[in-house]
């Protein structure tokens, strides 16, 4: 399903490549957790995947077809297919929990129909299902900006969902949350994942939720994958390899 081909990336005036030679490949039902410490190349890693970020060497294949051979509106049609959620939400903070969920409709729709908020009664339903699937229903007409860092996440979570996705990405979704709430997104994006089937891939700096969720971990150090395997054997050495020493020694298991 998802191809990461010998990339590298070098930001310009960078010293060093942001990712250096990462070789990946997954499939749906893949739940996977990326580690590493600040800097080690998560995010450039995400952005790589859904081609807002260009690769300086290598490729990144969706079902066989490189990013790099796409247009900007077919690269849009693959974008369609890939939930993102974000640390801090990125949700549009003076609308309704209704409202925001309903613009993951926007990569289907006309510019046309997206500027006067035209939906459709099968979108509109759809909306109230994954809105109740978050368990946000009795918050569904209160403003996002009056909302709790979890219950904004459940709109992240649900505005994606919309998007109908084959992929999940989130950018560190559960930094800027307490432990109990982090564990609850965790729950619920591992509820998603299951019913539908999907390939989720999160960043993410908590590596006790790592190894209760995921189904494989990479972890990233100065841009090179060190470890790419089961959580559980993800261990204390591993960890200290990721967080702590200066060596890099790859482990593919
Ligand atoms: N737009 C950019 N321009 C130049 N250098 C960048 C840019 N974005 C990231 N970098 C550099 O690339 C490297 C990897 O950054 P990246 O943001 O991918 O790491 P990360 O593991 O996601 O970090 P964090 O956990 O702090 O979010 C870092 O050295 C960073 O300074």
């Amino acid at each position: 399903m998802l191809k990461v081909n010998n990339i590298s990336v070098r930001y310009p005036g960078g010293e060093r490549d942001a990712l250096s030679n990462v070789n990946v490949s997954l499939i749906e039902g893949d739940f996977v957790c990326i580690l590493g410490k600040s800097g080690s190349g998560k995010s450039t890693f995400i952005r790589c995947i859904n081609g807002l970020q260009k690769t300086t060497r290598g490729e990144v294949l969706w079902n066989n077809t490189s990013l790099s051979t796409l247009a900007d509106k077919q690269l849009m049609t693959v974008r369609r297919e890939i939930g993102m959620i974000f640390q801090h939400f990125n949700l549009i903070p003076r609308l309704t929990v209704f409202q925001n969920v309903l613009t993951g409709t926007f990569g289907y729709r006309s510019t046309f129909k997206n500027l006067v908020g035209w939906f459709s009664r099968e979108e509109i339903k759809r909306a109230k299902q994954i809105i109740a699937d978050v368990e946000l229903t009795d918050q569904i007409n209160r403003r996002v900006e009056q909302l709790s860092g979890g219950q904004k996440q459940r709109v992240g979570i649900a505005r994606a969902m919309l998007q109908n996705p084959k992929v999940f990405l989130g950018d560190e979704p559960v930094s800027s949350l307490d432990p109990g709430t982090s564990n609850r997104i965790f729950t619920l994006l591992q509820k998603m994942h299951n019913r539908h089937n999907l390939l989720t891939i999160i960043n993410v700096h908590n590596v006790e939720l790592a190894k209760l969720f995921a189904t494989r971990i990479i972890a990233l150090k100065d841009g090179e994958v060190i470890f790419d395997g089961l959580p559980e054997a993800f261990t204390e050495q591993e960890f200290h390899q990721t967080y702590h020493s200066t060596s890099v020694k790859t482990k593919v298991l």
